[in-house]
This record gives structure tokens, sequence and C-alpha cells, in this order.
């Protein structure tokens, strides 16, 4: 058995529930011999991803307030002023305080791929801490299995090129961060301010482009309903144009995580 199966509580409900067919009483008496406790069913790491993903979308759509994006490709989904204006000011100076370049998992030859300034945002702040309480409540996740609130700061002309969220399983972080929880499941992505011009949150191939607004949370599936990596959710943060985009990003992972670093350090 898998040693994290059942520790996500979206899983758990999304496995219990089986069919009772009918069948007859046994009309002669079955041999005495110790029950062996029943194998589970061997099931992919996709197929229970699709599981617990399966619990979250039942979550969201039962939520007032959470409006589903209607693509086929992409399960994303915005909830409108999430945030109070307090917090998004709050969140605002911790990012101004703590801001350093943002990093990258895999090296690139193009230097003007992630260009913005991000932190990790401590969960010992209060701050920090109430707002991913209800960001796990929102999505229905334990928070073992929520990365840390990274929080990213746009000036002008900076940007952050289609990506993808989720781990390519090719690159060499992959072996790693296996042991650190695995993939990547959902992002939640909330907009502090709004950028004078540009700065959208742009999924080229799923054909979405959202315009920053305060204390909106965007919110988007990696995976496609199988449990696969979605190649529609490659997205992007386009260049702010005028004025400067503040945002904080929290990654879900398919198992728990382990690879809190610190306030300070941000990777991604
Ligand atoms: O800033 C944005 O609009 C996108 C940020 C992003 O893709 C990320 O933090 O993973
Ligand atoms: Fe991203």
């Amino acid at each position: 058995m898998r040693k994290e199966e059942g520790v996500i509580t979206t899983r758990v409900n999304a496995g219990t529930i089986t069919a009772s067919p009918k069948v007859a009483a046994p009309t002669v008496a079955a041999p005495k011999v110790e029950a062996a406790p029943a194998a589970p069913a061997a099931r992919s790491e996709a197929a229970l991803r699709a599981e617990s993903a399966a619990a979250v979308r039942a979550r969201l759509a039962a939520t007032p307030g959470v409006a589903r994006i209607p693509k086929d490709r992409l399960e994303a989904y915005v909830v409108p002023h999430f945030l109070s204006e307090e917090e998004c000011e709050g969140l605002m100076r911790l990012i101004d305080a703590g801001k350093v370049p943002s990093g990258l998992l895999a090296p690139t030859a193009d230097p003007e791929f992630r260009t913005s300034e991000s932190c990790n945002l401590s969960p010992a702040d209060p701050l920090v801490g109430g707002l991913e309480a209800r960001l796990n409540k929102l999505m229905g996740i334990e928070p073992q299995f929520g990365e840390t609130v990274q929080g990213q700061r746009y000036a002008v002309g900076q940007q952050f090129k289609p990506h993808h969220d989720f781990f390519h399983t090719t690159e060499a972080y992959w072996k790693e961060q296996q042991t650190r929880g695995g993939q990547r499941t959902w992002t939640v992505m909330a907009f502090l301010n709004k950028p004078d011009a540009g700065g959208q949150t742009a999924f080229p191939k799923a054909g979405l482009k959202i315009t920053p607004a305060p204390a909106h949370l965007l919110i988007w599936n990696n995976l496609d309903v199988n449990g696969e990596l979605n190649d529609f959710s490659l997205h992007q943060g386009m260049p702010v144009e005028a004025g400067v985009k503040y945002v904080l990003t929290k990654w879900y992972r398919e198992r728990p995580w382990n690879g809190f670093t610190g306030a300070g350090l941000a990777y991604y």
C-alpha cells in the first residue's frame, strides 16, 4: 500500500463509494480460513490524482462565489474578492520586504524567461498563515499537501514566459521533487493589485487571458481529467507595461510536501 494513501481527505472520500451487489447466501459452510486483508486494487498515480481532483472539483462547484471558467481543455476557476483590501496591502508589503530575483528549477538560456522578484512567505506570519488556512479550506486539501505561498512582484517590462507549473519528468530536478511530494496538482493564484497596463495571466494553448483584478483568486488544475499532465495548462505572466503587479502563488502536490526552505529563498 502506498504509504501516503488515505492522508488526503479528498482521496479517502473519493474512494469509499462501493456498490454492494446482492448475492445469495452460501448453502454450504465455507472452510474456515484466516481472512487475509483485502489487497487494495493497484491504481496508478494518475488515477489517484484524478480521484483527488474530482473531490476538489465537487467542492468548488458547491461553494458560493466560485465561478468555473468555461474552457474544454483547462479546468480553471475565479473567486472574486476572496481577499480584503487590507490583506492585499499587508501581503504586498511582505513581498516588498522579502523579494529577491525570481528563480527557476531548470536552467534556461533565456535571461528574459522569468524576470520578476519573488519570496517565500512564511506561514508563521499570521497574515500568511490565515490566508493559507482559508485556501486549504476552499480547496478541501490537507495543509501538508501545499507548498509555501510564494509572492511575486513584476515591475514594468518584467514577465514570466510560458511554462507549466507541473514538473517535467525528464528534467534533472524531477528525481528530487519525487521525494518532496511528487507532482504539482493545483495552482491557486491571488492578484493583490492591478497594474496600470499589461501583466495579464495568459493560457495561450487554452485560449484564456485573465486581467489582474485586486483580491481575486485564479485557480487552475495543471492536470487533465485523467490526472495526467495537461499541456493546455501552459501559461505566462505577460510583461507589465505600466505600474507594478503583485501576485501570490500557492502550488499543491500529489503527496505531502517537505520542501520548506524558509522565507526569502524563492524557487520555482
Ligand atoms: O504572474 C502571473 O501571472 C503568473 C505567475 C505564474 O505563472 C507562477 O507563479 O507560476
Ligand atoms: Fe506558473
